[in-house]
This record gives C-alpha cells, structure tokens and sequence, in this order.
C-alpha cells in the first residue's frame, strides 16, 4: 500500500511488531490525525469482534474490514458486541504464509490471489467501496461471498489442507535420522504449512471445527479405502492384486482430476509450467545473479522450488516458465555458464 503512495498507520497490541513492519517500510506508528478511509483489523480471528468493537468507539476510520481466516464467528462476535455493522465488511485474502509476524511480510503476496469480502444488507456503498480499492491496490480479486458459504469453502480449500500437512510431517517426528535425510520436494510440497503457528490455527479450526471435521471424515473414508487397495495388493491372491490395482488407479486419477481444477495465476485456467533445473552453488547472491539471468533472456519465471541436497554444497533451483520459453531460457543459461540439468 505504501509503494502505491497510500498512508499507512500501523498500530499492533506488540509495539515491537508495529515498529519492525514500519522500518521495513508498511507505514508510520504515527497516530492518525483524523478518521482514515479504512481500518484493517489484522488480528487472530478471536479478537477481531472486540479489535472492531475497540477501533469503532475510537473513532478511527470510517470503514472497516478484517483478514481473518474464518468470517461467520468473528461477524456473529461482531454483532452480539453492538458493533456498526453498517461500516464494517469482513474481508479474507486467500494468500499467506507458514510463517507469522512483520518479518515474513511480502509486498506482493496478495498478487492475483483471491480476496473474499463478504458484504451483507446492511453493508454501506462506501465500506463496500473502500474494501473493493484495497483488494485492487493489492493487485487481488475480489470475490464476494456469504459467510456461511466461505466458511464451508475454505474447510475443503485451505482448514483440511492444513491439517493433512500437519498430520503428514507428524509422521515425520519420531522417524529415524536416516529416513528423514531423504526428504526430498515431495514431502516438502505436502508439509511447508506443517510449520505454521499452531495458536493461530487452533484458532482458526475452533472458529470452523464442524464443517472441518466433516471433510476430514470423508478423507477419512477415503484412506480406508486407499488403506484396503494396498493391503489387497500386497497379498498374493491375483484377484486381490487386480482389486488393490484398480483402487490406487482410481486415487491417483481422482488425484489427478482434483489438482487440475485449481485455478493458475489471476484466477486463469490451471496452467502447465516446464520445469528447468539449475545447480546452484550454497553461497549468497547466487539465486538473484539466477533470476537476473532469466530477466536478461526475457522469460518469466512463474514460481520457484529449491532442493537443498542434504550435505551437499549445491542447491537445485526448479524454475517454472511458460513452456515455449524453455529453449530460449535453456540456451541463455547454458551460454552463461550455468550447470542447467536434465
Ligand atoms: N498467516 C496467513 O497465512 C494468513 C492468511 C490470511 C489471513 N490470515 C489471518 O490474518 C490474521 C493475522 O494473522 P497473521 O498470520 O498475520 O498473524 P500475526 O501473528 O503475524 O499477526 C497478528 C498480530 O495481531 C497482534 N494483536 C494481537 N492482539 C491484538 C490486539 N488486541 N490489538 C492489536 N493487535 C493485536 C499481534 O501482536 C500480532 O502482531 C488472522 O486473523 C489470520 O486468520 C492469515
Ligand atoms: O500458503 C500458506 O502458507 C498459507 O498459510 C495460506 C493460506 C491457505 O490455506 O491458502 C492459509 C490460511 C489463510 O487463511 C489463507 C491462506
């Protein structure tokens, strides 16, 4: 909001918090002199009805909204706590990270990625308004939805995702030495979020515990059934065999058909990316002097994955591009010196 030219006054209940986002450029500790446009209450889901009820009879802003991670509980607190509900519009950007606090901040996280608001009858046209500007200077998408409706979403989308990652790298806790060196980016996809804050997820899984549980006991039946393929297939019985066959099949493709339905960059149709990877040495400056290389050859890069060999001194960079730039990209790398591999 700043680089767009916006005044940002930041205030946080942890004034270190505050100080630290300001030096690193979000805004001023300042007070503000007079009410601002909007008031983002960016704090754990439960304390966002009484941080509303609190900004509200300060006066502070003339509209308001929120990012919590579960919107009918924080609204219903709202409301019970005799909020201006007129002046307030809770909001949720689908977009963040395993890690919390000022300094895991990104400027553009929030590019292309869905921001829900969620209006109701008695939403003001200038709190809706407001709400719709900063999605836009965040260079997100706006979504409007009813509380209810998202809360059910974002069990599937993101609750349950969290908790499967969780539940995966727990595998991992009292694993051997030996097993766990092998990670490789698999089980690093699966469990980056397994890293999360547990307080903020605790909280935000209360805020939405029935609905969560009804996904996961679906999953739930899955497994089994996944459970019941493996087990016929590592028996000797041909028919079994054929049986346990046709049931990991059948996961693998229904795998295969959910991941493909998820939305690309900007709300695009799912896109294929190439993958070309880059041996880089463990040293700083070494991925930046990479991504200038790539700027230099004109291609874009669409996400990035590194794979630290355990041990090694090297690490491997996945760089994802539009696949009709994989020649052009290739060729200047390897020109340039880089030990692009197969
Ligand atoms: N982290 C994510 O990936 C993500 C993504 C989208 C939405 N959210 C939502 O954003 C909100 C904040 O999450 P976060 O990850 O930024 O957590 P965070 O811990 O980094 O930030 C929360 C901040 O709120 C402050 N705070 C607590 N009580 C306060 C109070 N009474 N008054 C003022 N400040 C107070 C804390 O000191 C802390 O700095 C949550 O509602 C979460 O559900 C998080
Ligand atoms: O990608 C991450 O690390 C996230 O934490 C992102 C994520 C998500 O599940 O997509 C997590 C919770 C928020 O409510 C919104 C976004």
């Amino acid at each position: 909001l700043t680089a767009r030219g916006i005044a940002v006054y930041l205030e946080d209940a942890d004034p270190d918090a505050a100080h630290t986002a300001a030096s690193l450029g979000a805004g001023t500790t300042d007070e503000p002199s007079e009410p601002v446009d909007l008031a983002i209450v960016a704090v754990p889901p439960a304390l966002v009805g009484t941080v509303l009820a609190d900004c509200q009879r300060r006066g502070l802003a003339r509209s308001y909204t929120d990012v919590a991670s579960v919107k009918a509980g924080p609204r219903a607190e709202a409301v019970a706590l005799g909020c201006d509900t007129a002046h307030y519009i809770g909001g949720h950007p689908m977009a963040g990270r395993e890690q919390s606090g000022p300094l895991a901040a990104r400027a553009d996280l929030f590019e292309g990625r869905p921001w829900v608001l969620t209006p109701t009858a008695d939403t003001t046209t200038e709190t809706l308004n407001a709400a719709l500007e900063l999605v836009a200077l965040c260079g997100a998408m706006p979504v409007v939805m009813d509380a209810g409706a998202h809360d059910r979403a974002v069990a599937l989308v993101s609750h349950a995702p969290q908790l499967f990652s969780s539940l995966v790298a727990a595998r991992l806790e009292h694993a051997d030495e030996t097993a766990v060196r092998l990670a490789g980016q698999g089980v690093r996809d699966v469990t980056r979020i397994a890293a999360s804050d547990p307080r903020m997820w605790l909280d935000i899984l209360s805020a939405n515990a029935g609905v969560v549980a009804d996904v996961l006991e679906e999953l739930a039946v899955d497994l089994n059934t996944a459970v019941g393929a493996l087990r016929s297939l590592a028996g000797d019985e041909e028919t079994g065999r054929r049986k346990g066959t046709d049931g990991i099949e059948s996961v693998m493709r229904r795998g295969n058909n959910g991941q493909a339905r998820i939305p690309g960059k900007h709300g695009a149709p799912p896109t294929r990316y190439e993958t070309v990877v880059v041996a880089i040495g463990d040293q700083p400056g070494e991925l930046g002097r990479l991504f200038r290389e790539a700027a230099r050859a004109g291609v874009n890069i669409e996400d990035v994955a590194i794979d630290h060999s355990a041990g090694r001194q090297v690490g491997l960079v996945q760089l994802s591009i539009a696949p009709t730039a994989t020649h052009q990209l290739v060729s200047a790398l390897v020109e340039r010196g880089w030990d692009v591999r197969d």
